[in-house]
């Protein structure tokens, strides 16, 4: 029997054919809305710190990834066998049919989510945490921007899992594309030339909204965007970091942080025990040593970065953090205000990749509503032009060297004007010839008096501008000193000899 050309061309014209058609959308763009928006409540809930939501998450995903579709669709449209009072919705094939297909996807979309916000990385949440951002704030903000890019190609490709899915409820009588193709089929036999029109059908669905779902990841990709340069000169520098520091500059006598009998391990391993730690306001501390002394987690537990076992961060004399096992902790309370008088610079920058140089500096202030957003710009701008940085200021961080990104880093962290500044190895991950820019930044923040801690291996640029080196080892301080003093201890002390050559 020859293929009957003219009965397929006509399929395209059925009433029938198109309502199943728009029936495959709905159903197909509302289990997807649904499952991408309650995935993503899934993943964050096998993300919590709480072991019963974590295990409620993972039970989910569970059970419903191992259930057939199949089955859950006819479980469903039958539960008012069991359960009357749900007759009145779930005898609506429509409904019984999304419902299904929501539990079902929102256990796969979850999965997806839950690889999308691994792949933002740590960093992107403390440098959110740093600048003040509350938790939903960091989500709202730095997570749900990045992992939404990361998860679209996958959640794309799910939308035409779904599509395909949809020809599934027919076994509950939902008239969708293949349940329409049956009725004409079983009444003419003309089953190739049916299921030809049919298949068209579902490919052309796919093919519209796939377009669009790449057109649309395209728009969030910013790392296709073209780098812009403005030709705006950049103001002199030598304005703005003076006008800051005189503004926090201040005459007090008591220690602008100290941390006392500070403890810290990590499982059995000890990083260290009854540090103590004082930094007068407007100094500048050095802290350097081997790899593995505890620098790090020094600098990090002084802003709550890290969580201290044991002792008190004062600041200013008031407490400000307190270690797991202190009695102090309980009675004090969380002020972001007092977080805020401390901004950190760290390694690997952290800036927000889907921000560019001026939307990093402004998010702190435009976050915590630190004046009008022209002001906040103006701020911004001068900041970044004071780290040499406002030529760039439309550039996204893939777009800027490792240097230049440090020095935007340094500008976002200045923009909420703390009076203390922590810097943790911050030329540690740039090349050698990058090194310079950054350090020329640093020393000319710390020749105007701000208060910092930087975590450094850079030796002649600690005894250059430091007030104070403190040398760790093994979690201890074995040297705390002014640098001339350093270099008197280093023609005496063979294993300071060892490590602070210049
Ligand atoms: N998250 C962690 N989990 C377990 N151990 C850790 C963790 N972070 C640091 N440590 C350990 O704590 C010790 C101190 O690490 P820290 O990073 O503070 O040293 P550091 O002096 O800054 O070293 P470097 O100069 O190499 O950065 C090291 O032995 C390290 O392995």
């Amino acid at each position: 029997m020859a293929f009957d050309w003219s009965y397929t061309i006509g399929l395209f014209w059925s009433r029938d054919f198109w309502n199943a058609t728009l029936l495959v959308v709905e159903l197909s763009v509302a289990t997807w809305i649904l499952a991408v928006v309650l995935g993503f409540f899934v993943a964050l809930a096998d993300r919590s710190s709480l072991m019963v939501v974590r295990r409620a998450a993972g039970l989910y995903v569970w059970f419903f990834r191992s259930l057939p579709l199949l089955v859950l669709l006819i479980f469903v449209y039958n539960l008012p066998q069991a359960f009357p009072s749900t007759s009145g919705l779930l005898s609506i094939p429509f409904v019984a049919g999304l419902l299904a297909m929501v539990l079902s996807e929102t256990a796969y979309i979850a999965e997806i989510h839950r690889g999308a916000l691994v792949a933002v990385g740590k960093g992107q949440y403390e440098a959110g945490k740093v600048l003040g951002l509350s938790r939903t704030g960091v989500q709202r903000l730095v997570v749900i921007p990045q992992a939404l890019r990361i998860a679209l190609p996958s959640l794309g490709n799910e939308f035409v899992s779904i599509v395909k899915l949809t020809s599934l409820v027919s076994v509950i009588s939902l008239a969708e594309i293949l349940l329409v193709g049956q009725r004409y089929y079983t009444q003419n036999f003309k089953v190739i030339e049916t299921m030809v029109a049919v298949a068209c059908y579902y490919v052309l669905i796919v093919t519209v909204f796939d377009t669009a779902l790449k057109a649309f990841e395209r728009r969030l990709d910013f790392s296709r965007r073209l780098a812009e340069l403005t030709t705006e000169e950049a103001e002199p520098s030598g304005g703005v970091v003076k006008q800051i520091v005189d503004d926090v500059r201040t005459s007090a006598a008591e220690p602008a942080i100290r941390l006392e009998k500070g403890g810290k391990s990590y499982g059995i391993h000890q990083v260290f025990k009854d540090l103590d730690l004082s930094v007068k306001p407007g100094e500048v501390v050095s802290i350097i040593g081997p790899s593995g002394s505890g620098k790090t987690t020094l600098i990090r537990s002084l802003n709550g970065l890290e969580t201290l076992e044991h002792g008190v961060v004062y600041l200013e004399e008031k407490p400000f953090l307190a270690g797991t096992r202190e009695k102090l902790a309980k009675s004090i309370r969380h002020d972001s205000a007092d977080a805020l008088r401390i901004g950190m610079v760290f390694q690997n920058f952290n800036l927000f990749p889907h921000k560019t140089a001026l939307e990093n500096v402004m998010m702190g202030p435009v976050y915590h509503h630190r004046g009008s957003l022209s002001d906040i710009r103006k701020d911004a701008r001068s900041l970044l032009a004071q780290v040499g940085m406002l030529v760039h200021e439309n550039k996204y961080p893939h777009q800027l060297s490792g240097g230049q990104q440090q020095r935007v880093a340094i500008a976002r962290a200045l923009a909420m004007h703390p009076s203390i500044l922590l810097f943790d190895e911050p030329t540690s991950a740039l090349d050698p010839e990058t090194v310079g820019e950054v350090l020329r930044i640093m020393a000319a923040l710390a020749k105007s008096g701000r208060t910092m801690v930087i975590v450094t291996h850079e030796m002649k640029f600690a005894m250059e501008v430091s007030d104070r080196v403190i040398f760790m080892e093994k979690g201890k301080v074995v040297f705390d000193g002014s640098p001339s003093l350093l270099e008197e201890r280093r023609k005496q002390d063979g294993r300071i000899a060892e490590f602070v050559r210049i």
